[in-house]
């Protein structure tokens, strides 16, 4: 039985084909920034309020017009077959009993209109928003945009991170760069004349610059959040070109290697974006108090990555389901123990970095093997 979200991580890895565990966890070159996400999390403390919480806490979120019922959205990942037979379509079941909002990927195994379809089976009024890797074919991103409208979507997620793909050492070692027989990017079947849906179709475009951007608020109405957006001239960027949001991410550290932690940047973006926008984070996130720190910083919400994979690994819609509600009752839980009645009073005073650590001593003089010091062996 799972426990922690950790615990889907293991339950997965006694399942999956080993090269399918390396593409889900596998980052970046040497995965620096990988390891970053999680351990930022670690170095922040929590400082609760008493006395002052309530019988009943309030999760729900309003987010650029779509409401949940928590505060942690499905980040895009591709390629859900590889790991359930169901895909997609068992995720975004479980999303939607959880009241959450799940960002299909561009790169999904289930069509984003048979994802829907699915969503709205369920009688949930859980959104679907729509991950868009802009192509420099515009007809061909136009159609993907028309896909992701016609299906109902109610935001698009444009990944801007990726001017070329990055560089998986453990999938290269692999020889992981296709999906197995049988499995195709579904939203890429048909969008030219006998496109079958591979992989390869999907361009990353290092030429791709702001003017994308304006010409594809030009095209669509649905909300337009960017994610990838790192550093804080382009977070203003962002605002001037009229984002509607941030996903501030660093693709799980999948994409450029030894880029800080997103929470680190947290703060720079915050300051950087002034309230026009909302930013939600991800990267990293495994735990209830996780959500706590990134709200209290001043996120709107976070999303998660890996940890849906793995649970819909270990044990499909229902593995996803319970995943949800894990971390829905950690946040639940650590919001009671902080003091807090809903989200809304989650503020920066609440979390600190530790003060106590510390204070390095001088370099270890060659020929010394004083710890701290620095002096002389006598
Ligand atoms: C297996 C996998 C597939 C992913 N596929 C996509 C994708 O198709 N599009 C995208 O923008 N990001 C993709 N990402 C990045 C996630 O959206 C997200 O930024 C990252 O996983 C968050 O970090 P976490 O895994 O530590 O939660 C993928 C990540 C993983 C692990
Ligand atoms: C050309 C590859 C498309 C799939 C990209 C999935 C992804 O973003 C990842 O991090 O993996």
């Amino acid at each position: 039985m799972q426990h922690t979200v950790h615990d889907f991580e293991a339950a997965a890895r006694d399942k999956l084909d080993p090269v399918h565990v390396d593409f889900i966890a596998g980052g970046a070159r040497d995965e620096i920034t990988v390891r970053a996400n999680e351990a930022a999390f670690g170095r922040l403390q929590l400082l609760p309020r008493v006395l002052r919480g309530s019988a009943v806490r309030d999760l729900d979120i309003t987010l650029l017009g779509s409401r949940a019922r928590m505060p942690v959205l499905l980040s895009p990942t591709a390629f859900h077959k590889l790991v359930y037979p169901e895909g997609e379509l068992a995720t975004v079941r479980a999303a939607a009993a959880a009241g959450a909002i799940m960002i299909a990927s561009m790169a999904s195994t289930v069509a984003v209109g048979e994802i829907a379809d699915a969503a709205r089976a369920t009688d949930s009024d859980a959104q679907l928003w729509f991950q868009l890797y802009i192509q420099p074919d515009l007809e061909i991103t136009e159609a993907l945009v028309r896909r992701a409208v016609d299906a109902g979507c109610t935001a698009l997620v444009v990944t801007v991170d990726s001017p070329v793909l990055g560089a998986g050492e453990r999938n290269r070692r692999n020889g992981f760069h296709d999906l197995p027989p049988g499995l195709r990017c579904e939203n890429l079947v048909d969008l030219r004349d006998g496109e079958r849906g591979h992989v390869r179709q999907i361009a990353m475009s290092p030429e791709l610059n702001w003017e994308h951007i304006d010409w594809l608020r030009g095209v669509t109405e649905l909300p337009v959040l960017l994610k990838g957006v790192l550093h804080p001239e382009d977070a203003r960027l962002a605002v001037r070109h009229g984002a509607d949001g941030l996903l501030l991410s660093n693709h799980g550290g999948r994409q450029l290697d030894t880029v800080p932690a997103t929470l680190e940047l947290l703060p720079e973006i915050l300051a950087a974006v002034a309230g026009r926008i909302p930013i939600v984070l991800d990267g990293g996130v495994r735990r209830g108090t996780d959500v706590v720190k990134a709200l209290a910083l001043g996120a709107s919400a976070v999303g998660i990555g890996r940890p849906v994979m793995w649970a819909l690994a270990q044990g499909g819609e229902e593995g996803v389901r319970r995943l949800l509600e894990l971390l829905r009752d950690e946040l639940d839980d650590t919001l009671a123990l902080c003091g807090a009645s809903g989200l809304a009073d989650l503020t920066p005073d609440l979390v600190r970095v530790p003060a106590w650590a510390p204070v390095p001593g001088p370099a270890v003089a060659p020929g010394s093997d004083h710890r701290f010091g620095g002096g002389a062996v006598v």
